[in-house]
């Protein structure tokens, strides 16, 4: 097992967010603990365990040529694309100031969302549509969509995963009104438990003017339905 000074990467970067007082659990962001090189040899120790866990399934990883790289695969997917979000910084945002007063809704979507279920770490794909009442604060339209990116490349659940996107666009432009609707399927529920195909899940979060004035949230619904029906 890769170790320094006796320790598991993973022990020392754990070591360092109880030491903080800090969360880790699956859709929490932990970069700011993380110094230089770690990522790489958490990679390494997490290809170790997978390769264990290979075994453990009675695959001949030696003679199977399929999985022989298997381990490495899902340790680099893990870390470095489906779960980035964790270990990663938040996207760089560059932030506009709202010179016009611009003060009414506008919305964008549909971003599509892509996580896993933090219970059985199998995918979670879906749609996220959102609104806007614009304060002092503007950012680019694109950084929705990183931002989307960054918070559901996390184990998730989605009701969580919606409220940590709208917490995160919240701190950054303050606006007047917020809404964020994500709308994904599981496929905990398709490819295996009860293998429903054609269930999604649908969450809201509404904010300010969005929360408190109906006339303002049906604007919002009306506009992001899809006008092909
Ligand atoms: N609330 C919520 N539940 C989720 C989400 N993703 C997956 N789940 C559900 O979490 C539940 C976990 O239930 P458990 O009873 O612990 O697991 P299980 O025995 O594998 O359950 P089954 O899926 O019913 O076979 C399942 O019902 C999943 O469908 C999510 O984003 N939000």
């Amino acid at each position: 097992m890769n170790k320094s000074a006796g320790k598991l990467i993973s022990d020392i970067i754990r070591e360092r967010l109880q030491k903080a007082g800090a969360d880790f659990c699956a859709n929490d962001n932990i970069a700011e603990y993380l110094q230089e090189g770690d990522l790489e040899r958490l990679q390494q120790e997490v290809e170790e365990r997978v390769q264990a866990l290979l075994g453990s399934l009675v695959i001949d990883t030696e003679r199977d040529p399929n999985t022989r790289e298997t381990a490495h695969r899902i340790a680099k997917m893990y870390l470095q694309e489906v779960f980035a979000g964790r270990y990663a910084p938040r996207p760089k945002i560059t932030e506009f100031p709202n010179t016009k007063n611009l003060d009414q809704v506008y919305t964008v979507g549909p971003v599509t969302v892509r996580s896993a279920c933090s219970h059985h770490f199998v995918p979670v794909i879906g749609q996220c549509w959102i609104g806007v009442i614009p304060s002092g604060h503007l950012i680019g339209i694109s950084k929705f969509s990183r931002l989307a990116q960054w918070v559901f490349s996390r184990p998730q659940i989605q009701e969580e995963a919606t409220v940590q996107l709208a917490d995160e666009l919240e701190r950054l432009i303050h606006p007047h009104g917020l809404a964020v609707i994500v709308r994904a399927r599981h496929e905990c529920m398709s490819w295996r438990g009860v293998k429903e195909n054609d269930c999604a899940m649908t969450t809201s979060v509404m904010r300010g003017y969005f929360l408190k004035n109906t006339a303002t949230r049906m604007e919002f619904l009306s506009l992001i339905r899809d006008p092909r029906g």
